[in-house]
C-alpha cells in the first residue's frame, strides 16, 4: 500500500481509502461491475489497474464497494486483502457455480461453508481450520432470498483450482478424471462448487472480515449443461438485488448483534 497522511491507496485495485464503502462485493466477471452499477445510486468509478474494475455506490444509505478479480482464488483474495487493508470488514462474493443435486440449473446456492480443496486458503490457515460464513451476513441473505421469491438452497461448497482438470471436462480423458471428483462431490453433499469461496470465507475469517458467498448455479455439475444467456442475465439481475438488500439490511443491523 503507499500511505500518505491522509489517504491510502490499494497496490493492485488502485483503490484510495476514501473511494471505498463500508462493505464489499466481490464478482468474478469485470463486465458485471457496470450492470451492478445500474443498481446503486451516485455511482463512483475508480480508475482501473491491472483489470481490476471497481465501483463504488449507495444503497438504502450504505456506500458498497463492488470489485471485479477475473477468475480464481489468488486473485480473488488479494482483492479482499487490499480491501480489508482499506478498512472494510464485510465482504460477500457473488458469483456463478456448478450445482449438484438437490440444486438444480438457475438455483441460487448459499455458502453455509466450503470444502478447500483449492491452494491459496493453506497460506492463510492449515486445512483443519474450516471455511465457515457469517452466520450474520447468511441470515440477512436468507431474508433477501425468500423476499425475493427466488428458488435457492443453502449448504456446504467445494471451491477448486483446476478448471478444467478438476470441474469441467472437454475431452474423454478429463471426464474420467472429473467423474471421480463428481462421484465424492455427490457423497459429501456439496451443492455448489466454484474456483473462490472457501478460500474467501477462510481468508476472511483469518483476516477479522464477516464473509459470505452467495452464487447462481449457471452450469449442471452431472450434464455440464449450461443456462441459457436470457436466464443468465435476468437471474444476475435478481442476483444484484438480493445481494445489495442483504448487505444493506446487514450493515444497518449489525450494531444490534455485536455482543
Ligand atoms: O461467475 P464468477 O464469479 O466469475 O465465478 C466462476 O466463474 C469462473 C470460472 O468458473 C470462476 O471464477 C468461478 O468461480
Ligand atoms: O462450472 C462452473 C460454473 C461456474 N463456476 C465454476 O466455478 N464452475
Amino acid at each position: 500500500m503507499t500511505q500518505t497522511a491522509t489517504t491510502r491507496t490499494a497496490w493492485y485495485i488502485g483503490c484510495r481509502q476514501d473511494e471505498v464503502g463500508e462493505a464489499a462485493i466481490l464478482v468474478g466477471d469485470r463486465a458485471r461491475i457496470d450492470r451492478i452499477a445500474e443498481h446503486l445510486e451516485d455511482p463512483h468509478f475508480v480508475e482501473e489497474n491491472r483489470g481490476l474494475r471497481t465501483v463504488t455506490g449507495t444503497r438504502a444509505g450504505k456506500r458498497i464497494t463492488v470489485t471485479a478479480f477475473g477468475m480464481g482464488a489468488p486473485i480473488a483474495t488479494i482483492v479482499l486483502h487490499e480491501l480489508f487493508d482499506l478498512g472494510i470488514r464485510t465482504f460477500l462474493r457473488i458469483g456463478t457455480a456448478m450445482v449438484f443435486p438437490p440444486a438444480v440449473l438457475g438455483d441460487f446456492v448459499l455458502a453455509d461453508g466450503g470444502v478447500r480443496s483449492e491452494g491459496t486458503s493453506r497460506t492463510y490457515a492449515p486445512l483443519a481450520f474450516p471455511a465457515v460464513a457469517d452466520f450474520d451476513l447468511g441470515l440477512a441473505l436468507r431474508a433477501s432470498l425468500k423476499l425475493h421469491d427466488v428458488p435457492w438452497r443453502a449448504g456446504i461448497f467445494g471451491t477448486y483450482d483446476g478448471f478444467y482438470t478438476e470441474m469441467f471436462a472437454l475431452s474423454e480423458g478429463e471426464k474420467r478424471m472429473i467423474d471421480g471428483l463428481r462421484s465424492d462431490i455427490r457423497k459429501m453433499g456439496l451443492i455448489g462448487t466454484d474456483m473462490e469461496t472457501a478460500t474467501l470465507l477462510t481468508a476472511g475469517r483469518i483476516l477479522g472480515a464477516r464473509t459470505a458467498s452467495l452464487c447462481l448455479g449457471t452450469v449442471d455439475g452431472l450434464s455440464q449443461e449450461k443456462i441459457e444467456p436470457a436466464a443468465m442475465a435476468a437471474k444476475e439481475r435478481q442476483m444484484f438485488e438480493i445481494a445489495l438488500d442483504a448487505v444493506a439490511a446487514s450493515l444497518s443491523s449489525q450494531q444490534d448483534l455485536v455482543p
